[in-house]
């Protein structure tokens, strides 16, 4: 399907002085700057760096540096629009309390946990807080201002304070970057889109966890039926025609 500038969809009736027309598919969406922000879910290195969790457990992160970049020139276009950015990062104390024991399904389907019993020298090491797996790359550093939440699950709706802090801050439509789409993102995305959040994927700032159709279903699933997909040129184009009107694209 192909990105669309109309119909444009609008959660309220309302037309703001500071909506963000975004193309997208399968329309395109209606962003109120200051009722939006942009989330960016698990860039660890764990999941985006060579020698990380997902490398070791086997999984192909060759590909996630132009995503990093991506999501720096999405980060940046949302500042320039006053966009609340937040990042998360997935993991559990050191000892692994917070993963869960047999009695939770997290204990048998992780895949870190997984590979540290058949490594046992990695534990301790894979998605521990504290440690290089669990820090952000360094590429993606936040500043004040920005929101930084752990969470112990895929879903980053799942025993965090994010729902309560978006509804703190009035904000009702999520752009959604970060690794991997067809597991934390889709799952975080999936649970906004039952707390009737807006929620837009740029399919180009995010990479999945195996092989390339789970990034294929995943973006099907999203544009289908749970929000709207688009790309981080879009994006920034929609804050440059706002916020730089020179710097319009004809
Ligand atoms: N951040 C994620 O999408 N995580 C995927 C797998 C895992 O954490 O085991």
């Amino acid at each position: 399907m192909k990105y669309s500038d109309t119909p444009i969809v609008r959660r309220a009736n309302t037309v703001t002085d500071d909506e963000l027309l975004v193309k997208a598919k399968p329309e395109a969406l209606a962003l109120p700057s200051e009722q939006t922000a942009l989330i960016v879910i698990d860039m660890q290195n764990a999941y985006a760096t060579a020698g990380g969790y997902l490398d070791l457990a086997g999984f192909d992160v060759s590909h996630t540096g132009p995503v990093i970049e991506q999501i720096k020139r999405a980060i940046a276009a949302a500042r320039k629009a006053n966009i609340k950015v937040i990042f998360f990062q997935n993991g559990w104390d050191s000892h692994y309390v917070e993963a869960g024991g047999p009695g939770s399904p997290n204990f048998h389907k992780s895949n870190a946990l997984k590979t540290m019993r058949k490594q046992p020298e990695l534990q301790g090491k894979l998605l521990a807080k504290g440690e290089w797996d669990y820090a952000l790359v360094d590429e993606l550093t936040p500043q004040p201002g920005d929101i930084v939440l752990s969470k112990p699950r895929y879903s980053g709706f799942f025993n965090t304070q994010l729902d309560s802090l978006l509804r703190s801050y009035g904000i009702h439509h999520l752009i959604f970057t970060g690794i991997a789409t067809n597991v934390c993102v889709e799952s975080t995305l999936r649970d906004s889109f039952f707390l009737e959040y807006f929620s837009v994927v740029l399919e180009d700032a995010t990479h999945q966890a195996g092989p390339p159709y789970a990034q294929q279903a995943a973006l099907y699933n999203i544009e289908t039926f749970f929000g709207w997909v688009s790309t981080v040129d879009h994006f920034c184009q929609a804050v440059a025609n706002r916020y730089s009107p020179l710097e319009k694209s004809a």
